[in-house]
């Protein structure tokens, strides 16, 4: 049967650097809430035994593919031969942006799979292959919003407030690896030793790649800049998305209506629960 799922986007509406460990990594805090504006995978089923995914991402080698890469996790896993499938992925999620695109393209083929082949993998080992993908990966395969520590890997779930968000592209591509490697980033943030409970206080949380990305990229500050008259505006991840929030539908999409031509983004919502596991709860 063909099954086909959401991958969110997420926002991370802060993120602090407080610290690095002996491997390089960069100890965060960051809280993570998931968008309703994603990607889709369809998963559907083959003669013979081979996964493939169509249509490839220019300039990203198939087996590089978070998708793929993913997909080979599990066969692994399995330790047997599975029943081929064919995914299909509608790309809406620009890359480099910031917003994990190819981390929850990920995590919707470790669970959307395991549905598929009926593997019975428990959430717990889905997030620890997962996080051999990526650092963002895991809290897109527990599905909640949360305040995320280490390198993104121990979730606490939260609900900060489900508003909506003007989510803005500047024509760059970050590559995360890059800033974090940027001799100027801000690397002793103060810890926060409870949870927050997020309010939007622009003052007390911040990105701390935002200076560093707005410096060497002009379009992002650009875009900053823009957004900011109409209330706080911030970096997601290590960029390039900027977004800012509004308590309605109606107020975030007379914002973007007055957007001067070229700037290019979306209008989404906020929610705490993922849409790829509201959707895997239905065929349940
Ligand atoms: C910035 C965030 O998007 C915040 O959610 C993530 O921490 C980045 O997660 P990601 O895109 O999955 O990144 P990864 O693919 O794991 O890492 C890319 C590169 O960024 C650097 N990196 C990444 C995460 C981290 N906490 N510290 C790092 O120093 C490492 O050099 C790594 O090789
Ligand atoms: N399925 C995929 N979708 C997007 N990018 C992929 C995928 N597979 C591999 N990649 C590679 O991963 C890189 C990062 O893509 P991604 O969309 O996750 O960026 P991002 O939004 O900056 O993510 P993050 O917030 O996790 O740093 C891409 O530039 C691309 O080379």
């Amino acid at each position: 049967m063909t099954l086909t799922l959401p991958a969110p986007a997420k926002l991370n509406l802060f993120l602090h650097i407080i610290g690095r460990r002996p491997d390089g990594y960069h100890e965060l805090q960051t809280l993570f809430q998931f968008l309703e504006h994603g990607d889709e995978l369809t998963f559907s089923p083959t003669s013979g035994s081979r996964v493939t995914l169509e249509p490839a991402i220019d300039g990203v080698p198939q087996e590089n593919n978070l998708i793929m890469r993913a997909a080979r996790l599990l066969q692994a896993e399995a330790g047997r031969e599975l029943p081929g499938v064919h995914i299909h992925l509608t790309k809406r999620l620009p890359m480099g942006g910031g917003i994990g695109g190819g981390s929850s393209d990920a995590a919707t083929t470790l669970l959307g799979l395991n549905h598929f082949w009926q593997l019975g993998l428990s959430i717990d080992r889905l997030a620890e292959l997962g996080l051999q993908l990526g650092a963002d990966v895991p809290v897109f395969v527990r599905g909640h919003a949360a305040f995320a520590e280490g390198i993104g890997e121990k979730l606490t779930p939260c609900d900060p407030p489900e508003d909506w968000y003007v989510v803005i592209k500047p024509d760059c591509n970050i590559n995360t690896g890059m800033i974090f490697s940027e001799e100027g980033l801000t690397r002793n943030t103060p810890p926060i030793t409870i949870a927050p409970a997020f309010e939007g206080d622009a003052s007390r949380y911040r990105n701390d790649c935002e200076d560093i990305v707005c410096k060497l990229y002009p379009e992002v500050e650009k875009s900053r800049d823009w957004l900011s008259q109409f209330g706080p505006a911030r970096l997601t991840g290590t960029g390039a998305c900027i977004f800012g929030r509004f308590p309605t539908e109606s107020k975030a999409l007379e914002v973007w209506d007055s957007r001067p031509s070229g700037i290019t983004g979306f209008v989404t919502r906020g929610v705490n629960s993922s849409p790829l596991h509201t959707k895997l709860t239905e065929l349940d």
